[in-house]
């Protein structure tokens, strides 16, 4: 069986991750253009200066993607491109760059799929609070207006945010993203809900302007699962899901949050300072989501953790998602189990974990529209005679795609998958080291690109619809 003619067979990237050109043509400074500068923050200091050099590259690479036979590119505008100051007056250049890459998608019959905020902050706004900071949300429905206004015509798939549980936890609980401050559960929390206010209000905008087109979020899919049957550690991995999925999709698809999150932040002092205007904002705003991206790259096993939890101070290399780290409350810990398999960043490989959290989700959420909106494997790809030989990634990809092929088979509403990611590129926490790409680029040779096995095998799969998956 193939995968249905209007499913969308795509691969992503991040503005910051590949375009580099941080300071040319008006664009302003991002918190990440500072912070990847503060030493020991990025590993071996790597930034996105120049990253992959996509800025004065987009054509090249978008031939190379047509060549692919790729059906759609989800890509992040950075919002200090179009606002240098966050939400000030609009930079033309801007707004040029991002017509143009859409033009050329078009050009070669490629979708659009935007991404409005993929971690890249306008410094202006990061130093007056962030995401802390309800002038960040207000700041982010106006430079979203300026996109749906500039781009609406063209783009018709709108992702709003990328991963809120990476920029709020990494930036609040653990402190290897900006703005690097750690263990303060109450930011993290206020954070997440200005993000989510944000959300609902750019929802209620696009829907208002009437473009016909679709808008959704992107976040995080981890399911949570016990390590075994015991009660304690069935209810640890309830809590999880309560916190690492519900407190995101709650909001956004119920509009409103899970009691069961709610009443424990009220206990711990960490209730977010929200309006009831705000409340309401998401609840009217609920039904707008067309769809749900949904980043999936494992779940997590997890147990009770019974010894108390010590003021922890975090790393760069205990913040990269790998099992065996207590939950940032204390009350759970992830494990890493000698009956599964992992990567080399020792990310559990599970498409059956995907595949039962999907319909964990559908059983919450109904019949609500989703995209995979990233799934990879992050590997240092093996280069046999000169040829990227990534066979291990060909793999992780082909079994995600044959569950994603079975779930649609179960009435799951699965509509496109993007692979992270089209190109290789700047790890926010690992450099150039992990590399994700059906694309390599030479940084040993002027940032040249070749095509990997993975390319090719990508072109069949679409080409063939998936038919033999
Ligand atoms: C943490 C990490 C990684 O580096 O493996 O997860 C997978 C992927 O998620 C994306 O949303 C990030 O933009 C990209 O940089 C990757 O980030």
């Amino acid at each position: 069986m193939k995968f249905s003619h209007d499913f969308l067979f795509g691969a992503a990237s991040a503005s910051y991750q590949i375009e580099g050109a941080w300071n040319e043509d008006g664009k302003g400074e991002t918190n990440w253009d500072a912070f990847s500068k503060i030493p020991g923050k990025t590993f071996e200091g790597t930034n996105g200066d120049v990253a992959i050099d996509h800025y004065h590259r987009y054509k090249e690479d978008i031939q190379l993607m047509a060549e692919m036979g790729l059906e759609s590119y989800r890509f992040s505008v950075s919002w200090a491109r179009i606002l240098p100051t966050g939400d000030g007056e609009i930079n033309k250049k801007g707004l040029e760059f991002y017509n143009n890459v859409i033009n050329e998608c078009l050009k070669h019959s490629i979708v659009p799929f935007v991404t409005l905020y993929h971690w890249d902050l306008p410094l202006t706004l990061e130093k007056d609070g962030g995401w802390t900071n309800k002038r960040t949300a207000e700041a982010f429905v106006k430079y979203a207006e300026v996109c749906f206004r500039a781009f609406g015509d063209r783009v018709k798939h709108w992702i709003t945010f990328n991963e809120t549980v990476m920029f709020c936890g990494l930036g609040y609980l653990k402190g290897a993203h900006p703005p690097g401050i750690q263990n303060d559960e109450k930011k993290y929390f206020q954070a997440t809900h200005y993000v989510f206010y944000a959300h609902a209000k750019a929802v209620e905008v696009y829907k208002n302007l009437k473009q016909y087109g679709e808008i959704g979020i992107t976040h995080v899919f981890l399911p949570a699962y016990s390590v075994d049957g015991q009660e304690k550690n069935i209810l640890a991995a309830r809590h999880a899901n309560e916190y690492e999925t519900f407190w995101y999709y709650d909001p956004i698809l119920k509009g409103e949050y899970p009691r069961y999150v709610v009443d424990q932040l009220k206990e711990k002092g960490w209730t977010p300072d929200w309006t009831e205007e705000e409340l309401k904002t998401l609840k009217q705003n609920a039904g707008g989501n067309d769809f749900i991206g949904l980043n999936y790259y494992q779940p997590i096993r997890v147990e009770k953790m019974e010894e108390a939890l010590l003021e922890q101070e975090h790393s760069r290399e205990s913040s990269t998602l790998a099992p065996g780290n207590p939950s940032f409350d204390g009350v759970y810990r992830t494990v890493k189990m000698a009956d599964k398999t992992y990567t080399k960043w020792g990310w559990e490989i599970s498409p059956q974990g995907f595949l039962d959290g999907l319909h964990m989700l559908k059983g919450r959420y109904g019949d609500i529209k989703m995209y995979v909106t990233e799934n990879g494997l992050g590997d240092e790809d093996p280069i046999i005679e000169g040829e990227i030989v990534d066979v291990p990634r060909i793999k992780y990809i082909e079994a995600h795609l044959k569950v994603i092929k079975q779930a649609i088979a179960e009435g799951i509403h699965l509509k496109g998958y993007y692979a992270w990611s089209v190109i290789d590129l700047l790890s926010w926490l690992n450099g150039f080291k992990k590399q994700y790409g059906f694309i390599y680029v030479d940084h040993q040779d002027q940032l040249n690109r070749k095509k990997k096995l993975s390319f090719h095998w990508y072109q069949h799969i679409i080409e063939t619809r998936g038919e033999e998956l």
